[in-house]
């Protein structure tokens, strides 16, 4: 069982959701094995070193201008100018080896030779990145990318970086979620339809 970071009951940014449990560092599900823990987790030779602190160039706002496609939903925020390539905040989740179909917080994490998939799930618990939105429909191109890293204790994250240019203050930071991930919505959301025919 995962240990409770005491800072996580009472330190959360502005307009975090209620709903939503806030985590510096990454929850592993059950359904992880053993050994895909002792591939991406932290080495136990690192615990009790220091934690992710809160994201420091991030702010969590309400999307409001009609014209954008999450409008009424929220985004992720420059809250000062991030120089390129700049390390913007790990998106930090649950880790799961089991299906999230109805996830929109799910991120791929690891892939096994075997065909696991090991993924981020941020939907009930999670930080600052879950709220990320991807640039279609809002920006000609990501401003921001997926790359992933490992921490000072061996830990594999998925991370957003600024890409080659900076990213101004106020500006939204947005990603590519990848065209598999919108493919998937369409096809499920074609299955609904044609299941409301029926
Ligand atoms: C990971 S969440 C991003 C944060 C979300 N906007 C929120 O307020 O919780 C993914 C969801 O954001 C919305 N979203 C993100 N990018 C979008 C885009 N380019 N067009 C339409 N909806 C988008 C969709 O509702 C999607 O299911």
């Amino acid at each position: 069982m995962s240990t409770i970071n005491p800072r996580e009951s009472t330190s959360k940014p502005p307009r975090w959701p209620v709903h939503v449990q806030y985590c510096f560092e990454p929850r592993y599900h059950s359904s992880v094995p053993a050994e895909i823990r002792a591939l991406v987790g932290p080495k136990a030779s690192a615990s009790g070193t220091k934690t992710t602190p809160f994201c420091r160039w991030t702010v969590i706002r309400r999307v409001t201008e009609p014209s954008h496609p999450a409008c009424g939903e929220y985004g992720l925020y420059a809250v000062k100018k991030i120089p390129p390539r700049t390390h913007i905040v790990d998106y930090i989740g649950e880790i799961h080896c089991d299906e999230r179909l109805h996830s929109d917080y799910d991120l791929s994490l690891y892939r096994t030779q075997h065909g696991l998939s090991v993924g981020v799930d941020a939907f009930a618990m999670g930080n600052e990145a879950r709220f990320v939105n991807d640039y279609r429909g809002i920006k000609a191109k990501p401003n921001a990318v997926f790359e992933e890293r490992r921490t000072h204790a061996g830990e594999l994250r998925m991370s957003i970086w600024s890409s080659n240019e900076a990213i101004k203050k106020g500006e939204e930071i947005l990603v590519s979620y990848g065209k598999m991930w919108w493919h998937a919505r369409s096809v499920g959301k074609d299955q609904t339809s044609e299941g409301s025919h029926e």
